[in-house]
């Protein structure tokens, strides 16, 4: 999509586009009604701030829309296939790779009573697990700020991806 077509766009359809990226209304509404941007990079820098801080009941909303880690994201739904890309670097077929996905995830969630949520893209399996191996010992208001991050840098990927093509 063009930057134009996005400008061109009224304001609930600009909205509902927005929302695969991060499903926080405040976010979409307020990257929406700052149209127009001279660039996808401003549009990208001004994703940032708005996305700083969220509300732990945002955060609560955006993560439910992330399949866990290593579990491909079923449905046709736009945000199932790019959950797909970015878990591209999780070899599915790798049954060693994806016990210990599992099992890191489940250690998570029974830890912090979440999804463990990271930017996958780029992220190579043992990256990931890596990862989440470190983030098992974080304290509860360090995970809070890196599940942030990690959401906003989702959110900004899938924004370059939407004007990318
Ligand atoms: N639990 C997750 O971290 N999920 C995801 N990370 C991504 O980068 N895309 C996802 O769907």
């Amino acid at each position: 999509m063009l930057l134009e077509e996005f400008h061109a766009a009224d304001r609930d359809a600009a909205i509902a586009l927005l929302a695969p990226c991060l499903d926080v209304g405040r976010w979409c509404e307020e990257l929406v009604d700052a149209r127009p941007y001279g660039s996808v990079d401003e549009l990208v820098a001004r994703a940032f701030t708005a996305a700083s801080p969220f509300t732990a009941e945002e955060v609560e909303a955006a993560l439910a829309r992330h399949p866990r880690i290593g579990e491909r994201a079923g449905g046709a739904n736009r945000e199932a296939a790019l959950s797909r890309a970015e878990q591209a670097g999780v070899d599915p077929a790798d049954a060693v790779v994806a016990a210990e996905l599992a099992e890191g995830n489940a250690a998570y969630e029974r830890r912090f009573g979440r999804v463990f949520l990271i930017r996958a893209a780029g992220r190579t399996s043992s990256e990931i697990l890596e990862a989440l191996t470190e983030r098992l010992g974080h304290t509860r208001d360090e995970e809070d700020l890196i599940v942030e991050e990690q959401l906003r840098q989702i959110a900004a990927l899938r924004l370059k991806g939407l004007f990318a093509t």
